[in-house]
């Protein structure tokens, strides 16, 4: 029987036979009870937060199970992190604004890397280049890749850097080659910055078997070159911009570099519209990257003191990916906000083993190839042609039985270079010999290539899903936005279907 002169629990009803059970001796004291009532009311309280922990846990998963996860995949170089920014310009254009001053470091190693590249290469001709020179890139035989599982015919082109050998003696000093040595000379302190402001960015990580000399940085390495963060993340969050616009880099290499960028803006000018330069990448004995053309030919301007990166410079900028980087972006939907997340990952051949983890549950794909790759050969393997490579690993993808139901987005990127570099008189067919006599002109070559992918599309579609293909420059911020906006509404049609929301 119960007493009702006993103070009743916290916890339940006096029917309750564990409160009976649990009842306090009739001859609790007044300081006993207030104890014990203090003592329940702290239990109920811990239990209550536990209560509601498990409440917003079960709300995450439930919520992080709506939530759209995309995954950008393709080759090193092929523009995956250029397409991460411009979603992030997209969705979060005040992240990158808060970015800006830590880009700097990458603009200006971008910069040192690429007179470093110049002038290693003019080194390796003794810095004098006649124009009555060979072509130096002429495949040595005209067979497949020699890398095996071709699906293109493609010839084998070796190291695009190859050292003309030189015989007989040296020539004499020319007036050109004095004044390449003069450059040399002058630009020797900036180009030995080289290794440092690498070191700075990837944090003195190096990473082996993906490619040589590449500098590698993980999500999150803008907190090491901007003052104020005390510690890193393993995402970035663009909802809630990591930050703090204003926060300069006062690292002294980098302040070092503007420095000598300043005082050595017109050597570097010099350099850059030397005609022996300009000779040897008109036939095609230097050959640089995309990013090299876009800083130097605007060196004036990045060399300014006080100079901060535009949205263009971050977009053209390089820097490797290593891993996998989330970013999360909300999206409005029908005036619901759905949350995204966006991984941007490593795409050398060291960097694939870490997608698989993410392959599980990926609402999406965005496949980035770079057609203008014909010419090119894999860093981390030089005997595979970057678009035969391409094409397999898109095959891997088409195949995987863990991503048979994503929705399959391909992006053939760098239109802009492909036309470039057909408009220059590059031959295709050159490169890749299945391409035979088909005229060299921008559309059919895009045709060519396009097909070429959707055969492995075809061939490695048992679930019939669509393949949705869009030709790209996703340095083109208008062009590529209108694009982003009509993946991603296709996106979300699979998605509002497969939550069965509609
Ligand atoms: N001109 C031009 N440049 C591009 C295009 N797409 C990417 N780039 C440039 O190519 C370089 C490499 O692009 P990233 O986005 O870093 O390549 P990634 O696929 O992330 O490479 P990893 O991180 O090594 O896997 C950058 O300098 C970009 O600015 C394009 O369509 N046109
Ligand atoms: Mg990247």
């Amino acid at each position: 029987m119960i007493r009702t002169t006993r103070p009743p629990s916290v916890y339940s009803t006096d029917s309750d036979p564990l409160t009976y059970v649990m009842r306090p001796p009739d001859s609790e004291t007044d300081t006993a009870r207030r104890a014990r009532l203090e003592g329940e009311a702290e239990a109920k309280r811990v239990s209550d937060e536990i209560d509601e922990q498990l409440r917003l846990e079960r709300e995450k998963l439930k919520k992080s199970k709506e939530d759209v996860k995309l995954l950008l995949l393709g080759q090193a170089e092929s523009g995956k992190s250029t397409l991460q920014k411009q979603f992030q310009l997209m969705h979060n254009p005040a992240s990158i604004e808060q970015e800006r001053s830590s880009w700097r470091t990458v603009v200006y190693f971008n910069i040192v890397r690429s007179i470093k590249r110049i002038l290693d290469t003019l080194e390796a001709y003794d810095d004098i280049f006649e124009d009555s020179e060979s072509e130096g890139d002429a495949p040595g035989t005209a067979s497949e890749s020699p890398s095996g599982a071709s699906i293109l015919h493609s010839n084998y082109a070796g190291s695009s850097q190859s050292h003309q050998s030189r015989s007989g003696s040296a020539p004499p000093a020319t007036e050109a080659q004095k004044q390449i040595a003069n450059l040399r000379l002058r630009l020797g302190p900036l180009v030995t910055a080289d290794t440092g402001l690498g070191d700075r960015l990837s944090g003195g990580v190096t990473v082996s078997g993906s490619g040589k000399g590449g500098v590698y940085v993980r999500s999150g390495w803008q907190t090491r070159t901007v003052l104020g963060r005390r510690h890193g993340r393993a995402s970035i969050d663009s909802r809630n911009a990591e930050f703090k616009s204003g926060e300069v880099i006062k690292d002294e290499l980098v302040q070092d570099v503007a420095r000598m960028l300043d005082a050595s803006k017109d050597d570097i000018k010099e350099l850059w519209d030397h005609p022996t330069v300009r000779r040897m990448i008109a036939r095609r004995k230097l050959r640089l990257e995309e990013w090299t053309e876009f800083f130097l030919s605007d060196i004036s301007r990045i060399a300014e003191p006080g100079y901060v990166p535009t949205v263009d410079d971050i977009l053209h900028a390089r820097i490797q990916t290593m891993g996998v980087a989330e970013h999360t972006f909300d999206v409005d939907l029908h005036g619901k906000s759905v949350t995204w997340h966006l991984f941007d990952v490593g795409g050398a051949r060291g960097q694939r083993h870490s997608w698989i983890p993410y392959f599980d549950d990926a609402n999406a794909i965005i496949f980035v190839a770079p057609i203008s790759a014909f010419d090119q050969y894999l860093e981390e393997d030089p005997r595979t042609n970057r678009i035969d490579d391409s094409l397999q690993l898109f095959t891997q993808i088409c195949s995987n039985p863990l991503l048979k139901k994503v929705h399959l987005v391909l992006f053939l990127n760098k239109t802009d270079v492909l036309q470039a570099k057909l408009a220059s008189g590059l031959r295709v067919s050159k490169y890749i010999t299945s391409y035979g006599d088909r005229p060299n002109e921008y559309e059919p070559v895009v045709a060519y290539f396009r097909a070429h992918f959707l055969n492995v599309h075809k061939k490695n579609n048992e679930n019939k899903r669509v393949l949705y293909t869009h030709l790209t420059n996703v340095t083109d911020t208008l062009a590529t936005q209108s694009i982003i906006a009509n993946v991603r509404d296709s996106i979300f049609r699979g998605y509002l279907k497969s939550a069965a929301l509609v």
